[in-house]
């Protein structure tokens, strides 16, 4: 197995000592050519951990390697501009009196070869005809990918990309979210991107990386991180699944939404009561007029509807059905569960 691009083991940087740590005990490795997602809620610690990869803050404790070489821990420190690893920010910071090319030409090394650098990285962005131009005269999703190209054209091991498309309008992000993804693999280069925005993460990334409270709660691919959560939080952030109170009553699990057989979640678990997952696009919805639960809204999303049901004891279940289900607000539903395998955890 090839020797991963990078390698964080136990990093850890903590502000103050008065406040937790914003990023704590974080292992991770990065194979060469992926592209990983860090992915969490705001405050979580993922600008931090970009930002100590990047070299411009420095752990408490840890140790952190760029292609076998030893950047930071352990008495080791190399400065940003000795990383090899290029940045791309969120307010693409161009400088607004250079040309499209005088800025990506900027961080290179100035010989012969500078020009050919240059137009590779234009065609690769595909801005080739725009050299000339100052940033004033691009849209936002141009100037995104002058800053991209700027990154990718002295070569580095690693580009680092903080929240780089939430400037941008809704459509244009989602155009750019696919080219993004296209530039990076054809240039061949290892990236993080920072996010808060899970589809961005689930649609671009290699893996995802979630991050809570400084923690990393999970690292896995996102058709992975999507099927099995490992944790609550997991769950909820990245499948936005329903969790749903069940007490074990011989072989099945009782909840407000009926019984479901214990099989579902596998038979090893021995815990009494404990949290179901049950995803949006899992539920089944039945009119029943003696039911307790009801719909309280209906918002139609083009492909599917969503519903907001609520039950006898005032909580609230997300349901997405295929647009086949019209159902009008205040009927009575049941519910039935379409899956195979249940994901159940630990009651809080
Ligand atoms: N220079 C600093 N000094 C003190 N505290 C800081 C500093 N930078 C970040 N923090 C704190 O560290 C925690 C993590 O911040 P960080 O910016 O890494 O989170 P984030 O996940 O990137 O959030 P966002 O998505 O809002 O940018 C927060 O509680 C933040 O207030």
């Amino acid at each position: 197995m090839p020797s991963p691009l990078l390698c964080l083991h136990q990093v850890t940087r903590q502000f103050s000592r008065r406040t937790q740590p914003a990023v704590c005990e974080v292992s991770l490795s990065l194979p060469a050519g992926d592209l990983l997602a860090l992915l969490g809620p705001s405050g979580c610690g993922k600008t931090t951990l970009l930002r100590l990869i990047a070299g411009f803050e420095q752990p408490q404790n840890g140790t952190i390697d760029i292609a076998q070489r030893r950047v930071s821990g352990n008495g080791h420190w190399l400065p940003p501009e000795q990383r090899n690893v290029g940045m791309v920010f969120q307010d693409y910071a161009l400088f607004p009196h250079l040309t499209v090319s005088q800025n990506i030409a900027f961080g290179l090394d100035r010989s012969s070869k500078t020009a050919k650098q240059v137009k590779d990285a234009l065609a690769l962005v595909n801005l080739t005809g725009m050299e000339n131009r100052y940033p004033h005269q691009l849209s936002g999703g141009q100037q995104q990918r002058v800053a991209l190209a700027r990154a990718i054209a002295p070569r580095p091991a690693l580009i680092l990309l903080d929240e780089p498309l939430s400037n941008l309008d809704a459509q244009v992000r989602l155009r750019l979210r696919h080219e993004l993804r296209a530039i990076l693999k054809a240039a061949g280069v290892s990236a993080i991107l920072v996010t808060h925005d899970r589809e961005e993460a689930l649609s671009i990334a290699d893996r995802i990386a979630v991050m809570c409270n400084g923690y990393l709660e999970q690292i896995d691919t996102p058709e992975y991180l999507y099927q099995q959560p490992a944790s609550r939080f997991v769950a909820e952030f990245v499948t936005q699944a329903n969790l749903i109170p069940a007490q074990r009553q011989g072989d099945v699990w009782q909840t407000e939404i009926g019984t479901i057989p214990i099989t579902l979640t596998g038979n090893c678990d021995r815990r009494d009561a404990v949290d179901l997952m049950v995803r949006q696009e899992e539920i089944v919805l039945t009119p029943v007029p003696t039911s307790q639960i009801l719909i309280r809204d209906r918002q139609f999303l083009g492909r599917e509807y969503r519903y907001v049901l609520h039950t006898p004891s005032g909580r609230e279940i997300v349901a997405r059905t295929p647009t086949n289900t019209y159902l009008a607000v205040n009927t009575p539903v049941q519910l039935e569960i379409a899956t195979q395998k249940l994901q159940l955890y630990p009651k809080t």
